[in-house]
């Protein structure tokens, strides 16, 4: 494929960040890699290694590490957003603070944020003021930082309001080891990323717990029942959620043990208290603030929400983890379809 080679600079120097920085310098782009820790600027830079977050993984060469926002925005159009959910207003803001010309915004986190219920895309929109923002384009899909950069295949999908831009992230990204679709639904794609955390840390749990296979099936597929119930109330396709960013993240990080949320959940499972597997995990476990945000939205949304219910209570009302299972599995009989079919009107 003929590509036009572009300077793009990554926001944020974490696991997600570097890895799409090495698929975008492996496409030939002029990658600025900014992160807000200088020494590990430093160390990208003069040994082409995040040892932090990647440590066994030689960077391209295509990447430079910037500490200062300034000269990392400097010359780019595009941005490609990779912080945790609780920093993206920050981290906007001192974009904002910065930038004269509008520019596109790629953000690639998972996360719905907690009493305004924003989707990230609608967070960037409220907090970056309209001039500056060209587009909003969310990439998202089953995605292990570790395997994208061993160059392991990986699908992903993006969306966008304006899917021109989507198409043009979409040109951005794909090569033989990272196939990109697109997903006119923003919506269905950003709650899909968001909500699978909750059922990944759900998961973990129950493995954490000794339980086996079934149980993690029955995560799945009724978490799947409960993030479509609530999406779709929201406004997204049902058909989304049998996609790479419904069925296929959810599959992703409730099985392996490269997921975060999922090795939270195990920690939780085996006996540790939450503050004591944060401190240990040292990366971000999206899932436990997103669980806030569902509980929350369930309300609002009038969705019944079992999974996130019962994880809500062991994370932060001190509901032991194998109650809560008891307790789920306790509840009335049901019809499998019961609330989607309503939702769906059929
Ligand atoms: N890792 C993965 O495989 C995937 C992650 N995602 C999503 O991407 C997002 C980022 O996750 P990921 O990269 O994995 O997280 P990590 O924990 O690996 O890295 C987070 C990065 O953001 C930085 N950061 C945190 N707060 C701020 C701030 N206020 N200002 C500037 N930088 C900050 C951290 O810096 P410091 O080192 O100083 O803490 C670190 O460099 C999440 O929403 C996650 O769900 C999506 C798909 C795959
Ligand atoms: O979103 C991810 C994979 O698609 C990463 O999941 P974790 O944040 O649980 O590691």
């Amino acid at each position: 494929m003929e590509r036009k080679r572009e300077s793009i600079a990554v926001i944020g120097a974490g696991s997600w960040g570097t890895a799409l920085a090495m698929v975008l310098a492996d496409n030939n782009h002029e990658v600025k890699l900014w992160g807000h820790n200088p020494e590990q600027i430093k160390e990208i830079n003069e040994h082409h290694i995040n040892k932090k977050y990647l440590p066994d993984i030689l960077l391209p060469e295509g990447i430079t590490g910037f500490a200062s926002m300034e000269e990392a925005l400097f010359g780019v159009n595009t941005i490609i957003l990779a912080v945790p959910t609780k920093a993206i207003r920050e981290v906007i803001g001192k974009i904002s603070a910065i930038r004269k010309e509008p520019l596109t915004v790629v953000h690639v986190s998972k996360g719905i944020e907690p009493d305004t219920l924003l989707r990230i895309s609608e967070m960037i929109e409220e907090e970056m003021p309209a001039n500056l923002l060209a587009s909003v384009v969310v990439l998202s899909g089953p995605s292990h930082a570790e395997e994208v950069s061993l160059r392991h295949p990986t699908t992903v999908t993006v969306s966008s309001k304006n899917m021109a831009a989507a198409d043009q992230v979409q040109d951005l990204f794909i090569n033989n080891n990272f196939r990109v679709y697109t997903n006119p639904d923003i919506v269905g794609v950003e709650i899909g990323g968001a909500l699978k955390n909750i059922i990944a840390l759900a998961a973990g749990i129950t493995d954490g717990l000794g339980y086996g296979d079934n149980a993690k099936a029955a995560l799945i597929t009724r978490g799947l029942a409960e993030i479509a119930r609530l999406g779709m109330k929201m406004g997204a396709s049902p058909l989304t959620f049998s996609g790479l960013t419904g069925i296929g993240d959810l599959i992703v990080t409730c099985t392996s043990v490269h997921s975060r949320n999922w090795r939270a959940g195990h920690l939780l499972g085996k006996g540790q208290n939450l503050q004591e597997v944060l401190d240990n995990m040292g990366m971000v476990v999206e899932g436990v603030r997103t669980t806030k945000a569902a509980k929350q939205l369930a309300v609002k949304y009038e969705v019944n929400m079992p999974i996130a219910d019962a994880l809500y209570d062991v994370l932060f009302n001190n509901v032991n983890a194998k109650d809560a299972v008891d307790s789920l599995m306790a509840r009335g009989k049901k019809d499998e379809m019961d609330d989607l079919t309503n939702v769906l009107d059929i």
